[in-house]
């Protein structure tokens, strides 16, 4: 089923027309649909029916406090990176009870944040942070619940700017010292070990890696209990992979996920925590641009949008491939032509695509790019005074402007003259 589909010649987003938001709200403008986002977490949720499990929505993925709200209403958890995404999940209604609090460097004001809010769970990656964890926690008199993040050696594939579980990254307890780590944990009065928790990668499209992930954890987490700890949560993270339209390799169904999961954790008796972003959000939103210019260069052409890099990083970033299509469809007797799809930035890698064939454009007409609705708003920056680009959700035969587009004023006011 797709939520953005042709109507009458023209793309909609569930039952309204992107021509309508382009013009209401103007563009570019990233464009969210409410049902995919509920049907993409229940699907994911639902491959895994009769276990005991929570689904940490991964909010880095996107953090808009409605589409969290949006998540949290189906009774998603979320995992956070920062104060700042705690807050944004407290605030959407994710109650501390469904938080995890991942990520390599999270500082003691972030702790104690974290605490407050009685979060499930801390995924701690070093000693150090261990330390400073157990002191934030002595000083408030309770104990922080913790997993491990594990660094299970393992190769996920894909792009090496996404690969965080090989012995390389930065990510993780090294598996040779994972044991210690949790013998030091045990000692200590102001933490609680109750988990282990293990994320590979992201856009990862084959499950072998997961099986291999799952199948060290597993044995870890025997060894674990052998040795006195108390395990209630494995926390296997995000990464399931996407289809972005590229003809590439088709990433696994999450059914076919659920059920390596339920065949290889049967027996471990341990609450399943998982931390999809992408899965859930990454089809659930566009981003609506419109051709400024049509350019002829000396061999090539070139269709320069009004969205940039800024906006949507990731094929600068990653070299990520993302269908574009225009917004009305052309006629059955069009032309196409093959264009290089840059944006306005004075920068070479302001690139979305090389080589594109696309029907025939010219200045003014709508494009989407498909596949943004994970990092893509949450990745924007303001480069060359851009204002971060607006987003809007639609439900049904409605839309809601979910975040203002600043003005230039909105930038310049956190700044100031000196007065030497
Ligand atoms: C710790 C952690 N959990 C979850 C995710 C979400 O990953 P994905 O969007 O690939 O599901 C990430 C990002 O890769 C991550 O670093
Ligand atoms: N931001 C990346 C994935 C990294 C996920 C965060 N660990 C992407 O757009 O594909």
């Amino acid at each position: 089923m797709r939520h953005f589909d042709f109507k009458d010649g023209e793309l909609y987003a569930e039952g309204v027309a992107l021509s309508r938001i382009a013009a209401e709200v103007g563009t570019p403008v990233y464009v969210y649909s409410s049902a995919t986002f509920e049907r993409h977490y229940r699907v994911f949720a639902d491959s895994f029916s009769g276990m005991d499990t929570l689904v940490a929505y991964s909010v880095k993925a996107n953090s808009n406090i409605a589409v969290l709200q949006t998540l949290a209403k189906l009774g998603a958890g979320a995992d956070v990176v920062s104060g700042g995404e705690l807050a944004r999940a407290l605030i959407a209604g994710i109650p501390g009870a469904r938080i995890v609090f991942s990520g390599v460097g999270k500082t003691k004001s972030e702790m104690s944040d974290a605490l407050d809010a009685n979060i499930k769970m801390f995924n701690v990656e070093s000693l150090p942070e261990l330390h400073a964890l157990n002191a934030v926690a002595m000083q408030k008199g309770v104990r922080a619940p913790i997993a491990f993040r594990v660094n299970p050696d393992v190769s996920a594939g894909g792009h090496e700017k996404i690969s965080t579980g090989k012995k390389e990254n930065k990510f993780g307890i090294a598996w040779s010292g994972a044991e210690q780590a949790y013998a030091e944990a045990a000692r200590l009065p102001g933490i609680e070990v109750v988990g282990v928790d293990v994320h590979i990668g992201s856009q990862i499209d084959d499950l072998a890696p997961f099986e291999a992930a799952i199948v060290k954890v597993a044995g870890l987490i025997t060894r674990l209990r052998e040795q006195g700890h108390t395990i209630r949560a494995f926390d296997i993270g995000g990464g399931l992979g996407i289809p972005y339209g590229d003809n590439g390799r088709t990433p696994p169904q999450p059914s076919e996920y659920g059920a390596l999961v339920r065949r290889l954790t049967a027996d471990l008796d341990v609450q399943m925590v998982f931390e999809p972003g992408r899965m859930i959000a990454g089809n659930s939103g566009i981003l609506l641009t419109q051709v400024l210019y049509v350019k002829q260069g000396e061999d090539r052409d070139f269709l320069i949008l009004d969205a940039a890099m800024n906006d949507l990083l990731r094929p600068a970033l990653y070299d990520a491939f993302h269908d574009m299509e225009p917004v009305c469809a052309p006629g059955p007797d069009y032309t196409s032509h093959t264009y290089d799809i840059v944006g306005p930035i004075c920068e070479s890698g302001d690139t979305f695509a090389k080589g594109r064939e696309m029907p025939e454009l010219s200045s003014g007409d709508l494009i989407v790019i498909h596949s943004t609705g994970a990092y893509g708003a949450a990745q924007s920056s303001q480069y060359n005074t851009r204002p971060l680009v607006p987003e809007v959700m639609v439900r049904g035969d409605e839309y809601r402007v979910i975040r203002e587009r600043p003005t230039v004023m909105d930038i310049l006011k956190t700044e100031r003259l000196v007065d030497w």
